[in-house]
C-alpha cells in the first residue's frame, strides 16, 4: 500500500467541514473530482465517539470501494478499528515512535512538521510523509499558529537528510497551489477548498489540474478525468 500512495491532492475532512451536508456524499464528489488521498479528521464537531465510529465506517467503506487510501487523524485506536491505511499525528499528539508501534510497520504514518528539526525527528522516528503547514492563513484550524509560507517547504525539502514525501497544508486554494508545488511539495492537503465549496467535485477537479500543471504534467482539457 505504502508504495502506491499518490500525494497530489489530499482531502482532510470531518463532518464539521461539510456545511451540513452528508460527509459521505461530499467525499464521493471529491473522489469524482480527482482527490488521491483522504484523511478523516473529526474535530469539535459534537459527534459522540459512537457516531464518529459509525461515520468513519461509512467513509472507510467508500474509500475502499473507490480505491482511495483512508487515513485517520490523531487516533490510533480509531485507525485500527476502521482498518485504516494510515494515521496522521501532529506535534502534540501521540509521539511518532509510539504511534508506529501501535499501527505496525505497514500502515502509513503521516506527521505534521513546521521546521527542519521537527521533520528530521519525524523521519528518524518512522514517518512516511510530512504535512507541512500552516502555509497560509486558515480559519479551519484556529490553533494552527502563524503561517510559515511556502519557503518552509523549500527549506525542509533541501535540508532533510533523506527524502520523504511532503504535502503542504493550510489556506491552500487554487491560487496557492503552484507556489506550494514549486517549493518542493509532492501535493497539497486541503479542507475548505473542497469540503467548504458548493460543488466539491468541481473544486477538486480545479485543484488537481492546478497541481498537475505546477508539477509540469501536461494540463488536461476542460472536463478531463484527472485520474
Ligand atoms: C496532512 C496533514 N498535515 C497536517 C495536519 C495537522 O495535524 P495536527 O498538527 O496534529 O493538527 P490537527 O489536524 O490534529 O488539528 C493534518 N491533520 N494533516
Ligand atoms: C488541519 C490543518 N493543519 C494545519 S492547517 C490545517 C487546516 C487546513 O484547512 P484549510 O485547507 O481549510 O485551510
Ligand atoms: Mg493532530
Amino acid at each position: 500500500m505504502k508504495g502506491a500512495i499518490r500525494y497530489s491532492l489530499y482531502l482532510v475532512m470531518g463532518s464539521q467541514d461539510c456545511r451540513g451536508r452528508d460527509p459521505v456524499r461530499v467525499l464521493d464528489q471529491a473522489i469524482d473530482g480527482g482527490i488521491t488521498l483522504f484523511q478523516f479528521r473529526e474535530k469539535n464537531s459534537g459527534l459522540t465517539l459512537r457516531e464518529t465510529v459509525s461515520l468513519g465506517e461509512r467513509l472507510r467503506s467508500l474509500c475502499r470501494e473507490r480505491n482511495i487510501p483512508f487515513i485517520v487523524n490523531d487516533r490510533a485506536d480509531l485507525a485500527l478499528l476502521l482498518d485504516a491505511d494510515g494515521l496522521h499525528v501532529g506535534q502534540d499528539d501521540l509521539p511518532v515512535r509510539q504511534a508506529r508501534r501501535l499501527i505496525g510497520p505497514h500502515r502509513l504514518l503521516g506527521v505534521s512538521a513546521e521546521t527542519v528539526e521537527e521533520a528530521e525527528q519525524a523521519l528518524r522516528e518512522g514517518a512516511d510523509y510530512l504535512g507541512v503547514g500552516p502555509i497560509y492563513a486558515t480559519a479551519t484550524k484556529p490553533d494552527a499558529g502563524k503561517p510559515i509560507g511556502p519557503g518552509a517547504i523549500a527549506e525542509i525539502r533541501q535540508r532533510l537528510s533523506s527524502p520523504l514525501p511532503i504535502v503542504g497544508i493550510g489556506g491552500i486554494d487554487v491560487a496557492g497551489v503552484a507556489e506550494v508545488i514549486r517549493a518542493g511539495a509532492d501535493g497539497v492537503a486541503v479542507v475548505s477548498a473542497i469540503a467548504g465549496k458548493p460543488d466539491p467535485r468541481k473544486a477538486a477537479v480545479e485543484l488537481r489540474q492546478a497541481v498537475e500543471r505546477a508539477a509540469g504534467a501536461a494540463p488536461g482539457p476542460a472536463g478531463f478525468d484527472p485520474r
